[in-house]
């Protein structure tokens, strides 16, 4: 139907070529009149508008934002009702895209209104070549609408398939893993970006994690309100982001975890590697370099650098030590010439901090209490997740992810032994995991993880009582120490008295 209003419209277009040829020719009254009759004749035989869409456009061609949302828009939207389709693999997706053909029309409902949509090309001409590629390169949407609607297509439609279509691109993307630690690129030269990426894989999701299920019910909720929250945080006047604390024993989940959010948020993950950046002013343009729907991940924070309470006072001493000898206006040069607590907290909430929007961080530690509060205070770190041994609950997720049982005669003493022992959900997954790989049967499985745990019950016990002996014989030592001190003493005392 467009097709026809085109048709139409180009032979109006060769009307007003001719009249722009004679109009010189013509008394300036029935030139107006004409003009006036035109307009209104036009406007009556077609109320149709159209706006053009180009993919490359600006004179380095880049491609059109508007033109790409489209693609994917058009490609998720409207394609099921287009009856020829084509099918493209593109750089940032490994997913074929499925999107209308070229000269295919589609149609698209907005707010009641009726968008026709229609994939161009233009025509090719093989006598000119152009320095970005030939002609047929040059495609475009043409999207016709009555006039009467052009306010809503002009000021809402063409936002929404932008917003809509920029989404479904990111979810469609192909995730990344990035790393901030120094490498070189194929052809040897060092990247001018901070980051480094690989395809982000894990297969870990809310549904392998072995954890306490209303803990896990818990996060994901806080995840789901954190996702739809744009127009709260905007409200609230706040950064549209989130920081996670994952602690706990080792093995006991924290990156599977980090993983399974990344993929429930389906989001890009920044592994940032604090011991190699030297500087605050270092951490910032690191920072900077991150994209929104991402999650920046530091791990071990407590062994990244020294930004511990304790550690930082010690440099803190050294600090004002160092202060009272440099001359006034140098100190705050010399604040970002180094990593310090407060670059890392400005990094967590400053100014900066919030471009870019929707950004979860998460901070991961084995050692809680090394942690300075003010890194880890509520508001900065807003959720804090123990990640504990494995209980019950976490070892039937576990069973049923790896031997695909969810009840088994052995559970009841694989229940009681877990309440006996502490032991991490790595373990527990090793033992179920390495009697599966030589043998298939559920049973053996199960007799080999009892005996897992109960080698750990074992050396638990022993480790026990070594500390308890330890004890003991410190204890001894002391007092034998001080019935030494106390015999000491009291012959000082007595020869004073005979003196
Ligand atoms: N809660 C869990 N749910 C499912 N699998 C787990 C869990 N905890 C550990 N595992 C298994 O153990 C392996 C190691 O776990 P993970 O690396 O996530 O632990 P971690 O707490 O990050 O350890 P570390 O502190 O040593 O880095 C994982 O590959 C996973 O297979």
């Amino acid at each position: 139907m467009a097709e026809s209003w085109a048709g139409l419209g180009s032979a109006i277009a060769s009307f007003l070529f001719l009249y722009a040829m004679v109009k010189d020719h013509i008394p300036f009254q029935l030139r107006d009149y004409l003009a006036t009759f035109s307009r209104k004749v036009l406007s009556f035989i077609n109320p149709y508008d159209q706006i053009t869409i180009n993919e490359y456009h600006g004179e380095y061609m880049h491609r059109d934002e508007l033109y790409a949302a489209a693609q994917v828009y058009l490609s998720d939207s409207c394609s099921f009702r287009a009856r020829k389709l084509k099918a493209e693999v593109g750089q940032e997706s490994d997913k074929p895209l499925v999107t209308i053909d070229d000269y295919e029309e589609v149609t698209d409902t907005f707010r009641g209104v009726r968008i026709w949509w229609y994939a161009c090309m233009r025509l090719p001409n093989s006598k000119t070549i152009s320095f970005y590629g030939s002609d047929e390169d040059r495609k475009y949407y043409r999207l016709t609408f009555h006039k009467r609607n052009r306010k809503l297509v002009e000021g809402e439609y063409l936002n929404h398939i932008l917003r809509e279509g920029r989404d479904m691109k990111i979810r469609r993307r192909q995730r990344k893993l990035f790393t901030n630690s120094p490498s070189r690129n194929w052809y040897g030269y060092r990247s001018s970006s901070s980051w480094s990426h690989v395809a982000f894989e894990h297969p870990a999701t809310f549904e392998t994690l072995a954890m306490d299920p209303e803990k896990k019910r818990e996060i994901i909720d806080d995840l789901v309100t954190f996702r739809e929250g744009k127009e709260y945080y905007k409200k609230i006047g706040k950064a549209w982001k989130r920081g996670y604390l994952l602690y706990g024993p080792p093995g006991t989940g924290k990156s599977s975890m980090i993983a399974a959010i990344a993929n429930f948020m389906e989001y890009d993950v920044y592994d940032l590697e604090l011991t190699t950046v030297k500087t605050n002013t270092e951490l910032r343009k690191i920072f900077i370099e991150t994209t929104g729907k991402s999650i920046i991940v530091i791990e071990d924070i407590d062994c990244s650098v020294d930004l511990t309470g304790n550690r930082k006072e010690k440099k803190k001493e050294k600090a004002d030590e160092d202060k009272e000898k440099k001359p006034p206006g140098m100190e705050e040069k010399d604040e970002n010439s180094k990593l310090t607590l407060s670059g890392l907290l400005n990094f967590i909430d400053g100014l900066w901090s919030a471009c870019g929007g929707e950004r979860i961080v998460i901070f991961t530690t084995n050692h809680l209490e090394k942690l300075d509060p003010a890194l880890i205070r509520r508001g900065r770190m807003d959720v804090h997740i123990e990640m504990s041994y494995c209980s019950f609950e976490a070892f039937k997720v576990l069973a049923k992810n790896y031997l695909g049982v969810a009840k088994h005669d052995l559970f009841d003493t694989i229940q009681t032994l877990l309440s006996e022992v502490y032991i991490s959900p790595a373990d527990v997954a090793e033992g179920l995991m390495l009697k599966k790989s030589r043998n298939k049967d559920v049973s053996a499985c199960l007799e080999n993880l009892i005996r897992v745990i109960e080698a750990a019950k074992e050396e638990a016990k022993r480790k026990a009582q070594e500390e308890l002996a330890a004890k003991e014989k410190e204890k001894e030592e002391s007092t034998v120490e001080n019935k030494a001190t106390d015999i000491e003493d009291n012959n000082s005392k007595k020869e004073l008295a005979s003196e």
